[in-house]
């Protein structure tokens, strides 16, 4: 058995879960099954900590003083934790901000934690001070109260059984349907592109018909367009690579730290864009695109599967730092599914980063355009037809705003918590490339022809869209990047016990998730110029609601975790979670 470091009483740093910051707690036991402590907040929030997520507090206060700064300072720069846009400027202790008991519920203000105040009283006055404009607002939530501790104590083997997983320091439920889902998905996710691949090449696409015959292996395979693939990626991974543009900080990992990204991606779609129309020029024939369409996502496909692997492997060196929450419960399908490792890297290269934002979204682009210039062959067309034309130049415009604002997918969920494993890998390489672009490519045989004002109507709606998409996609990321930004003086927010704070006016005052509506409304002009003869090019509206709704459910569970009680309070504030309303 380990020796117990930290004894029943002491007064130690814990970190708060899923963030750097550390708060004064008092030891209250050692489990050790699960070789956790149990620590009390001020306000009477009980949770288990790992031992490295526990620092004595001489050591914890003598370092931050030479440093000056505590890791929540650090963190925020010169905010405390708990520091919002609004408020009133006091003193209060800088790793105790949100350990003030002001708001504490009182049922926890019992005679244990009469004597911890006093306590922390006492390791207070030993503490550099900060200004702390919102030190009335409390909002870390009692997780357990003492009955429910009784009946429960962690450990690692029943957190498993009950498909949660035990990670560093929190307990994370299992998404996708936990093991079991993840195999299904593993099976599912090629077999569906597959079928719609196929189905897009029928006479009659529909997703409710018979699955199409299934083609020979031999037909799947090509070695040019496997080639063609690897070219591709290596290609934009040398653009990438590029000491052009700027390098952006990332948001403030577990350990505090801020990865470095090279944001490039639109002088990257610049330049592609250039190097297609000398290709073309030259006489390279992109219908090869349309006739080659099922070979070369197979060819992506088995890139994706090397990729996951390769993650997989790299993650075995990874620290627990390193680790994503979630990604990380044992079961090799599921973590290979979900991605164990949070930022896989080849020294500076950044995989995530990369495979979200260039070959597969770049290649988005380059595939609608072989689609337009293949539908004028077809058809002997002078130019695309207009519902190809709308189509691209929607498209176009969300990956130009996507790449214009890179730095902004740094406060995205995949780039701030989910792993980098087979998920995200085909998604980026396989699911976006080969599936966003199905309108174009059932346009490509099955035109559908528009009237000026029906045109006109898609193209006002598709606006809309945008506006309310990048209009809150910017306020949150401008939000999360500087908080005291002047352009946002007027908002209101929520204080929060991890130094964050959350918009409650704005677009983040309508709905939980603007982003999403935003999001959604432009996915309805993209299927709209294809008519309603068929299913397939409403494929993308059906499953970006389902991809939305479970995302926000994710992001829910998530926030609640970080959050607690303000999260609660934003919920209750802006109850609705995507269209105002109706959900
Ligand atoms: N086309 C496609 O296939 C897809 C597109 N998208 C788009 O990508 C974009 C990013 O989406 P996604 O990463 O899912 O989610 P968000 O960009 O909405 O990020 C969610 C995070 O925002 C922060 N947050 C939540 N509420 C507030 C608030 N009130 N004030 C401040 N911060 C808040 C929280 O993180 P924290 O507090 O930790 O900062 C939360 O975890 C969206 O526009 C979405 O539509 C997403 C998926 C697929
Ligand atoms: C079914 C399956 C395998 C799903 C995986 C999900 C991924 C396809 C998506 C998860 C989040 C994404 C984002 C974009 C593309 C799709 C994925 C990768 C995005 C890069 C598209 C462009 C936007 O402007 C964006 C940058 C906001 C967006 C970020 C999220």
């Amino acid at each position: 058995m380990p020796p117990v470091k930290y004894q029943r009483g002491e007064m130690v740093m814990g970190r708060w879960p899923g963030s750097s910051l550390y708060y004064e707690v008092k030891v209250l036991g050692f489990d050790s099954k699960s070789e956790s402590y149990t620590v009390i907040y001020k306000d009477g929030t009980e949770l288990e900590l790992m031992e490295q997520d526990i620092k004595s507090t001489a050591g914890f206060l003598s370092r931050s003083r030479s440093r000056s700064r505590s890791p929540g300072r650090r963190r925020s720069g010169s905010r405390s934790p708990s520091r919002t846009t609004r408020g009133s400027s006091r003193k209060s202790t800088a790793l105790g901000v949100a350990a003030s008991t002001d708001a504490a519920p009182s049922s926890v203000k019992d005679s244990k934690m009469k004597d911890f105040e006093e306590d922390m009283l006492k390791t207070n006055a030993n503490v550099e001070p900060t200004p702390d404009r919102n030190q009335h607002r409390y909002n870390l939530r009692r997780r357990r109260d003492d009955s429910e501790k009784k009946e429960r104590k962690p450990n690692l083997q029943e957190d498993s059984n009950r498909n949660t997983v035990v990670s560093g320091d929190a307990s994370t439920p299992l998404d996708f349907g936990g093991k079991i889902g993840a195999y299904f998905w593993l099976l599912f996710l090629p077999a569906w592109v597959l079928f719609m691949i196929l189905q897009g090449d029928l006479e009659d696409p529909s997703l409710v018909n018979a699955p199409p015959p299934l083609p020979s292996l031999d037909s799947l395979w090509d070695y040019q367009s496997f080639g063609f693939v690897v070219l591709w990626i290596v290609f934009q991974a040398l653009l990438y690579i590029l000491p052009v543009g700027k390098l952006s900080e990332g948001m403030p990992l577990r350990t505090g730290e801020r990865l470095k990204y090279r944001t490039n991606g639109f002088f990257a779609l610049m330049v592609t864009a250039l190097a297609v129309a000398i290709a073309v020029h030259e006489g390279v024939d992109l219908t090869y695109v349309y006739n080659n369409f099922l070979q070369l996502a197979v060819a992506a496909f088995l890139i994706s599967v090397l990729l996951s692997c390769y993650c997989y492997g790299h993650s075995r060196n990874a620290n627990s730092e390193q680790l994503a929450l979630g990604g990380n419960s044992g079961n090799v399908a599921y973590d290979f599914f979900k991605g164990r490792e949070l930022n896989p890297r080849i020294k500076n290269f950044d995989l995530k980063f990369f495979c979200e934002m260039r070959p597969g979204l770049i290649g988005w682009c380059l595939i609608n355009f072989a689609m337009a210039v293949t539908e004028m062959k077809l058809h002997n067309l002078d130019s695309p037809s207009c519902s190809m034309i709308l189509v691209n130049l929607f498209q176009l415009l969300y990956v130009l705003d996507g790449l214009w604002n890179e730095e902004a997918i740094l406060t995205t969920m995949d780039l701030m918590h989910d792993g980098f494993g087979f998920m995200l890998a085909f998604g980026d390489l396989v699911w976006v490339p080969f599936t966003y672009t199905l309108q174009a490519f059932y346009l490509v045989n099955h035109p559908n022809p528009l009237s000026p004002p029906a045109a006109a109507a898609i193209v006002l709606l598709k606006l809309i869209g945008f506006y309310i998409f990048r209009k809150s996609n910017s306020e949150k990321n401008t939000f999360r990047k500087n908080p005291s930004d002047s352009k946002l003086s007027c908002m209101r927010t929520i204080p929060t016990a991890t130094g964050k704070s959350l918009l409650t006016s704005g677009w983040w005052g309508v709905v939980r998730h603007p982003n999403y509506l935003g999001d959604l409304i432009m996915a309805l002009s993209w299927s709209l110029p294809c008519g309603f003869s068929h299913i397939l090019p409403w494929y993308y509206m059906i499953y970006f609601i389902i991809l939305l709704v479970h995302r926000e459910s994710r992001d829910m569970s998530e926030c609640k975790r970080k959050y607690g009680s303000a999260w609660d309070e934003y919920c209750q504030t802006v109850p609705y979670r995507i269209i105002p309303w109706v959900y």
